[in-house]
């Protein structure tokens, strides 16, 4: 068994903001993954999205597949994602369903797919209250982040990130057979998440796991325990870019542990027109930034070919 990682514990209802943006710094630079608490996204929603979303990934495939994934958005079945190519063949062991901004962004109409009324009917309304309560959560969390960098707290709003941002939900399903093959096959499989940043819950069915050295061979993976009602934060890339690697996305993997799981991904990505380019007070003439400037929407489009090999 992995070590357990005492990740730092960030309470998002603080009324010393400085202190709290010290922490936020402190973690983000460390290790890029802390708790969250106090973020106003309450038990009882987190227990039905869970329970609406056992109740999605039981109906049959043929059902799903209806709503099979288009524009990034509806179900994308067992083993069609692999995260990490290079080190393996198979897909992970996991099924998904994604959900997108709410309100129609740009050029883009809404795309979003949902399951029937007749056969799942507070499905919808419980996933769009929830997609509400944790981009409210993350715009207020993106506040502090920016006060952490010695930003202006508006500073992402400024630079086009969050008006509108790119969020999207996305509902796992992890079966939680181990596989008889001589191949490991994973959960979720080493990767850095791309954006901004992402909030995640689950069940409390343990199998996330983090690595903080990437260089450092053999890798060595950390547990990350399960507190309930807290989300797990972690910084995606377009923050570590942000910040010329200031602030780190981090690589982290979730195992089998022949256990079902259930967990929610939010990842509060950039509008995709915001230019996402090195800060300054994050390079010198002796530290020059390290990624040139890339706009939020190509990198992220980039990134989910590489990841759906579509
Ligand atoms: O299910 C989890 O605990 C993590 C999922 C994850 O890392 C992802 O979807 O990017
Ligand atoms: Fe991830």
């Amino acid at each position: 068994m992995a070590k357990a990682l005492q990740l730092p514990i960030i309470d998002l209802a603080s009324s010393d903001r400085i202190s709290t943006a010290n922490s936020i710094r402190q973690a983000c630079m460390e290790c890029g993954f802390f708790y969250l608490i106090n973020h106003g996204v309450d038990e009882k929603l987190l227990k039905n999205v869970i329970d609406e979303s056992k109740k999605f990934f039981s109906l049959p495939l043929e059902e799903k597949m209806k709503l099979a994934r288009k524009e990034n958005r509806g179900y994308s079945p067992l083993y069609a994602e692999n995260l990490n190519p290079s080190a393996s063949s198979e897909g992970d062991s996991k099924e998904s369903f994604y959900v997108g901004p709410l309100e129609n962004i740009s050029s883009h109409s809404n795309l979003n797919q949902w399951p029937s009324e007749e056969v799942l009917p507070s499905w919808r309304s419980t996933m769009e209250s929830y997609y509400e309560r944790v981009l409210a959560a993350g715009k207020r969390l993106i506040t502090l982040i920016a006060l952490a960098l010695n930003l202006d707290e508006d500073f992402f709003d400024k630079v086009g990130a969050l008006n509108p941002p790119m969020p999207f939900l996305r509902l796992l399903h992890y079966p939680g057979e181990l596989g008889s093959s001589n191949e490991e096959i994973y959960g979720a499989s080493a990767h850095s998440d791309y954006g901004m940043i992402t909030l995640l819950a689950t069940d409390g069915v343990g199998g996330l796991q983090v690595c903080r050295d990437k260089s450092k061979q053999p890798l060595v993976w950390e547990d990350v325990h399960h507190i309930s009602g807290a989300f797990v934060v972690n910084i995606g890339d377009m923050t570590e870019r942000w910040t010329n690697c200031l602030f780190r996305s981090t690589l982290h993997r979730v195992m089998p542990t022949g256990q079902e799981r259930y967990s929610m991904a939010f990842f509060l990505d950039p509008n995709p027109d915001c230019v996402v380019e090195c800060l300054q007070s994050c390079c010198s003439v002796s530290t020059p930034p390290i990624f040139p400037p890339v706009r939020s929407g190509d990198y992220l489009q980039e990134r989910f070919r590489l990841t759906y090999g579509s």
